[in-house]
């Protein structure tokens, strides 16, 4: 993208703040004249004293006086409403990045690394300062205070302001040429810092089977090879800047001696006073710095843009199409999947023809082999994706049949991984009705067994349960979770293998109870365990993406041999596992 269309592109955001940039600009102006002021002050003291006014040297000391305090007040107003409008700019664009990416896809979220995302989010608006307050202000500051100096040094002796005027376009021209260079290193950089953000994560997350597999040197290779990679990057960086500003304080510094020499020879004839050369050598500064200190914003500028680059972006990616969950009077619903087909972005599919009718009230039981898509059928029943082919169709009582194109709001789910916020357990069941009441949350708690366990920690409801819940053991989270689905009482509940940490009776138990006491409520379980598919009115036998058949247990027993055998296999590992017992 141009530089000119990410400029546009932040605009909005500038504009939001108004107030705070107003009174900036008017302190901007305030410190123009000022500086104007400071070159009229030395100029005139100076040649006062060679004209030996001894009482206009008191009220130029006095003008002096007045003349830093304005500069001190004007500089602590001009550096804080800075640090404000950037600080407040960049609070808005990071949370419209957080809310961006919690209506992302799914498909988009689990195919990208949450290392990249977090970086995304934040090494990237850490990096806006270049086109917010400093350099905006800046950018703004210098043609005007230029144009102040140019004007006034013409009034003293043009051909000496014009001079010096000269000398500024050499200095653009070098940072222009390394604008580019700067920013291009810039992109590199920041992919350097999301690689090292991920693979911190991944260390985080899989630091038990790094230390079972003693993984760590390894892994401590890779990020060094990494860092290597970003140290490298960022040295780059630093020759570019160190070099642009290098040459910015050489052409400055040149240019103030030669502005001194020049000067002196038109004193030597009588041109200028000394006084004027001093207005010379202090306001020479303003008239080249717009060219200096502009090779300096402009590599700030490059940089920040690469960082908007990745934000637009991101802003720009599609949202879910079918986020809105509406709230609705929970009835019992029927369910039909008619033909449906699904693929992931990799094509293939996952899902074919599949037709299932769910009545409601029903309790169902999906079982299958590993990968057979048991989980993928559960997630179009949520609305998490929408079907290639066919479609997921919702009847609740006494109401229309609708095709399912958003969340489903009829639907609660406890997933297979037990996640848990790094929050209080009393948190952590509220998510699953916002504006529950503490009874209704201790409520949840005893429908899944989960009150007792509770109970027995130090803060009971309080208890923090740590990063992904990792404070409690599997089974505790899974009833936790089980709590949060529950609460909200919705007309249907998928368990995603939801009880697989609990031993086979307490498992018993819980569903026993779930199923006793929500009589209304449709409950569909994928489950590996035959025990939990005994319970159920219908059994759903999956195969590579297809149903290889349907029905209750006795209509299975005599309808699929797949089933048949399934069945005997868990009867001879019970056989086995009594004998085992017993002896
Ligand atoms: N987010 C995803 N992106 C791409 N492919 C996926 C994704 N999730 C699952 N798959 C693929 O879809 C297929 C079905 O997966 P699914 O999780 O639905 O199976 P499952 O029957 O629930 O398996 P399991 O019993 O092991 O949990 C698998 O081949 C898997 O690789």
């Amino acid at each position: 993208m141009k530089t000119k269309e990410l400029l546009l592109f932040m605009l909005p955001y500038l504009k939001k703040y108004p107030r705070s940039y107003s009174i900036l600009f008017i302190f901007i102006v305030v410190s123009i004249f000022i500086q104007t002021g400071s070159a009229w002050f030395f100029q005139n003291m100076t040649n006062s004293i060679f004209e030996t006014q001894q009482n206009s040297l008191t009220f130029y000391l006095c003008i002096g006086i007045v003349l830093i305090v304005i500069i001190m007040v004007t500089n602590y107003i001009n550096s804080f409403y800075i640090a404000k409008t950037t600080s407040l700019i960049k609070k808005d664009v990071r949370t419209e990045l957080f809310k961006h990416l919690l209506q992302l896809p799914t498909s988009y979220i689990s195919s990208t690394h949450s290392g990249q995302l977090q970086s995304q989010i934040h090494q990237d608006t850490g990096q806006l300062d270049g086109v917010l307050g400093h350099n905006i202000a800046q950018f703004i500051i210098l043609p005007i205070s230029g144009t102040v100096a140019l004007i006034y040094l013409s009034f003293i002796n043009i051909p000496l302001a014009f001079i010096t005027l000269s000398l500024g376009p050499m200095i653009l021209l070098a940072s222009k040429l390394f604008g580019g260079f700067i920013r291009n290193n810039g992109e590199v950089i920041q992919e350097n810092v999301a690689r090292m953000s991920k693979q911190l994560q991944e260390t985080f997350e899989g630091h038990t089977l790094i230390k079972i597999f003693r993984l760590d040197q390894t892994l401590t290779n890779k990020y060094v090879e990494i860092n290597e990679d970003l140290i490298r990057t960022q040295l780059k960086e630093g020759k570019l800047s160190g070099l642009l500003q290098a040459i910015a304080i050489g052409i400055g510094y040149g240019a103030q001696i030669l502005i001194f020499a020049i000067g002196s020879f038109f004193v030597a004839n009588g041109q200028i006073t000394i006084g004027d050369l001093l207005a010379f050598v202090v306001l020479s500064q303003s008239l080249i710095s717009p060219f200096s200190n502009m090779g300096q914003l402009w590599a700030e500028l490059q940089r920040s843009l690469s960082a908007v680059t990745r934000i637009h972006h991101f802003l720009q990616l599609p949202k879910t199409p079918y986020l809105e969950k509406i709230d609705v009077e929970q009835k019992p619903v029927f369910i039909s999947f008619e033909h449906v087909s699904f693929s992931y972005e990799r094509g293939e599919n996952v899902l074919q023809d599949i037709h299932l009718d769910i009545q409601p009230s029903q309790r169902v039981a999906i079982i299958g082999e590993s990968g057979s898509g048991k989980s993928t059928l559960m997630k179009l029943l949520l609305g998490m994706y929408q079907p290639t082919k066919g479609g997921v169709f919702i009847q609740p009582e006494g109401g229309e049949k609708e095709k399912l194109e958003a969340l489903n709001p009829y639907t609660s789910y406890v997933p297979q991984d037990a996640f848990l916020f790094d929050e209080s357990i009393y948190e952590n069941i509220k998510y699953g009705k916002l504006d529950a009441s503490d009874e209704e949350i201790k409520t949840a708690a005893q429908k899944v067994s989960a009150a007792p366990f509770i109970r027995n920690l130090s803060e009971e409801y309080q208890f923090q349960v740590g990063e992904r819940g990792n404070q409690l053991s599997g089974g505790q989270r899974q009833r936790i979770t089980l709590a949060r689905a529950f609460i909200g009482d919705q007309s249907v509940v998928v368990f995603d293998e939801a009880t697989s940490a609990l031993d086979i009776q307490t498992e018993e138990t819980i569903l026993h109870q779930l199923m006793q006491k929500n009589q209304n409520q449709t409950m569909i379980m994928i489950t590996h365990r035959l025990s939990t598919a005994l319970y159920c009115d219908k059994i759903i036998l999956m195969g590579k993406g297809s149903i290889l058949a349907q029905g209750t247990h006795e209509e299975l027993m005599t309808s699929s041999n797949q089933y048949r055998e399934l069945y005997q296999r868990y009867i001879e590992a019970n056989t086995r596992e009594h004998v085992t017992q017993v002896r």
